[in-house]
């Protein structure tokens, strides 16, 4: 449904974007993670349709993005600093968005209020940060859009209305097949949002995949051996990271569980345990593959 294909965005020669296809399939959660520049923001613009990209296809149904006002009738972008008109309050918002988004869902609105708990005749500049957030999902919501594209969104917002929200989100995505593209640093708390994650460094994408594919092609494991570690061990697993601690060792493996687990078994450790693995510690991982990395990253 959202084609995204080898597009290519530069800034005065800078290339912010590079040859970057995505895979996003109708009434899903995509997770566009990254490091710190990598260009995460820019492409999410060209995907609402603010930026031309300077190569490559964009397209919704089939359709192009860059100057379709008809189609950006059914996206919203919430970008992660957020802008309102000066004195605007919460209801002359609305009013203003009900102008711009024929899918405007006033019933909806009205309902969202005992949700958000907000005044709607309260200016909204005049609310604090996490409110005015608040109230940008508030209005999205409202316009009832088919692609929500969403920068940095919890950011600023309490636990309890992040998980509102999230709650919110995902209604609209089993009920109404609404699609969204979420771009974060905090991986905790996309973890359990998104069910596709692509990870950009340097302006292309180094990884794109499901996400339980992804935590089923990568384990943490930790092992401890009555006499230490048997001479051929680590010889047929493909191991990502290893750290001792004492006796017990932890390793992160790349392969199946099923495959992983008989391999050691065979070498009768004294402790073995399957631990889950994190996004973030995926993400970790791969970052170190492109050559960014921390130490010790196993907690
Ligand atoms: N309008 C612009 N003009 C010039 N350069 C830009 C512009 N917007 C972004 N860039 C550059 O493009 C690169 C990617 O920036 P972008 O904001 O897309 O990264 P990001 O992945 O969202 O980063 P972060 O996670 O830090 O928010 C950066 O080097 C940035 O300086």
């Amino acid at each position: 449904m959202i084609k995204v294909s080898n597009i290519q965005k530069s800034f005065e020669g800078y290339e912010a974007v590079n040859d970057v296809s995505l895979h996003i399939h109708k009434g899903s959660i995509y997770g566009l993670l990254g490091s710190n520049g990598a260009g995460k923001t820019t492409l999410l613009k060209v995907m609402a349709g603010i930026y031309k990209p300077n190569s490559g296809e964009l397209s919704i149904d089939n359709e192009p993005v860059f100057e379709n006002v008809k189609l950006k009738k059914r996206i919203i972008f919430l970008a992660d600093s957020l802008f309102f008109y000066p004195n605007t309050t919460i209801n002359q918002a609305a009013q203003f968005y009900q102008s711009m988004y024929p899918a405007w869902n006033e019933k909806r609105f009205n309902m969202l209020e005992n949700v958000f708990q907000i005044e709607k005749s309260k200016k909204i500049h005049r609310l604090s940060k996490g409110m005015q957030r608040q109230v940008a999902f508030w209005l999205a919501l409202s316009t009832m859009p088919d692609v929500l594209i969403l920068d940095e969104p919890l950011d600023g917002l309490d636990a309890v209305m992040r998980q509102k929200i999230k709650n919110l989100l995902i209604q609209d995505v089993a009920e109404r097949e609404m699609t969204i593209i979420i771009s974060s640093h905090n991986l905790r708390e996309v973890e359990d949002l998104c069910d596709n994650v692509g990870i950009m460094h340097r302006g292309t994408i180094i990884i794109e995949k499901d996400l339980d594919d992804l935590k089923s092609d990568v384990h943490k494991i930790q092992v401890a051996f009555k006499d230490g570690v048997p001479p051929n061990f680590l010889k047929d697993l493909s191991v990502l990271y290893q750290e001792e601690r004492g006796s017990v060792r932890l390793y992160i493996v790349r392969g199946k569980e099923k495959d992983i687990s008989s391999h050691v078994l065979q070498h009768k450790p004294a402790i073995f345990d399957v631990l889950p693995l994190t996004l973030e510690e995926i993400f970790i991982y791969e970052m170190r593959d492109v050559g960014y990395e921390i130490e010790n990253i196993i907690v």
